[in-house]
């Protein structure tokens, strides 16, 4: 099976060169073309623009940053419309719903088939394989990329129209930015009080909430380490989107929505290109210390 990809970030090149690995022809394209290197040495063909990936590709997944980029691609000269007669599209990105059915409808009305398919899961889940899928829209055309998800993820799930992938993606990413704050403040409470914020990390370990971001992140957030996994930036681009899914269907979240600014405001400390872990670095900010 031959799969276009377009997109090779943290996640794109992960998820490129583990379909590679498992067999399937892959011809690349990304933005900036250097990044195509890499994925040359592990037996991928390179594409000039989307276009020309998806011309020589029945199927193409794309992976990228948020909804203007996913658009772009699809929408701009030498785009993903330009030959997708008959073609199938996969758009993988983290978008909200009424991006993905602006996508849907183009290429549907240009004869070609497209299905969403965002994923949770990061950096580490995407090198093994381990993403949760999250698919909806043309089924026929799910029921034929399964075995390429299987090589992707552990777990696929089909959630009906076009939308539902995106809207499942914002609840489950605007539950993890929250998260990722109310333990951000933990530890630092607990290192404010005079606890050992280490063995904080320990009971929550043992306990009900005991969870495998806080077990991921809480060592590396206590050493200041925000190597990227997920980019700050893309968390916070999701939390805006969930709020404007809140908005829509009159779903009040306060915390949500409180979450959303402490990522603001690290994106404003420059910290949007780090791991999203470093919303904890705004709670060291002089306004904060004193
Ligand atoms: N990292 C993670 O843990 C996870 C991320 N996601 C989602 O997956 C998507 C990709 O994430 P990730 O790989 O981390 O992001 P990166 O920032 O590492 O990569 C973004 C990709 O999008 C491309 N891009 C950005 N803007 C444009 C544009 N205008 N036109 C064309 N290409 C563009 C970039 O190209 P270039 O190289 O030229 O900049 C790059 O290939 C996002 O939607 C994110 O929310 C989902 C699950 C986990
Ligand atoms: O979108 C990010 C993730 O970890 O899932």
């Amino acid at each position: 099976m031959e799969f276009g990809f377009l997109g090779l970030g943290i996640m794109g090149k992960a998820m490129a060169i583990n379909l590679l690995r498992h067999g399937f022809k892959v011809t690349i394209w990304n933005r900036t073309l250097s990044k195509c290197d890499e994925l040359v040495q592990h037996g991928a063909s390179v594409g000039e623009t989307p276009a020309t990936v998806v011309k020589k590709c029945k199927y193409t997944i794309a992976m990228l940053s948020d909804p203007s980029a996913a658009l772009s691609v699809v929408f701009d000269k030498d785009g993903v419309l330009e030959h997708i007669n008959g073609k199938c599209y996969i758009d993988m990105s983290t978008v909200d719903a009424d991006t993905s059915s602006k996508i849907s409808e183009a290429i549907k009305a240009k004869g070609g088939y497209f299905l969403e398919a965002p994923v949770s899961g990061s950096k580490k889940p995407a090198e093994d394989g381990q993403l949760i899928i999250l698919a909806a829209g043309d089924k026929a055309l799910y029921d034929e990329v399964l075995p390429a998800f299987d090589v992707l993820g552990k777990k696929s799930f089909f959630l009906g129209e076009v939308g539902n992938g995106a809207k499942m993606k914002l609840v489950v990413n605007m539950i993890m930015g929250s998260m990722m704050n109310a333990f951000s403040e933990g530890i630092t409470l607990a290192e404010r009080s005079g606890l050992n914020p280490g063995t904080l990390l320990d009971v929550l370990d043992l306990g009900a909430i005991s969870n495998g971001m806080f077990k991921l992140k809480g060592p590396t957030m206590l050493q200041n380490s925000y190597s990227p996994a997920f980019p700050l930036k893309h968390q916070q681009k999701d939390m805006r989107l969930a709020l404007a899914l809140g908005d829509e269907n009159a779903v009040s979240m306060p915390v949500a929505a409180a979450a959303n600014e402490a990522f603001k405001k690290a994106r404003s400390m420059g910290l949007g290109d780090l791991d999203f872990s470093a919303v904890h670095e705004t709670l060291k900010a002089p306004d904060h210390s004193s």
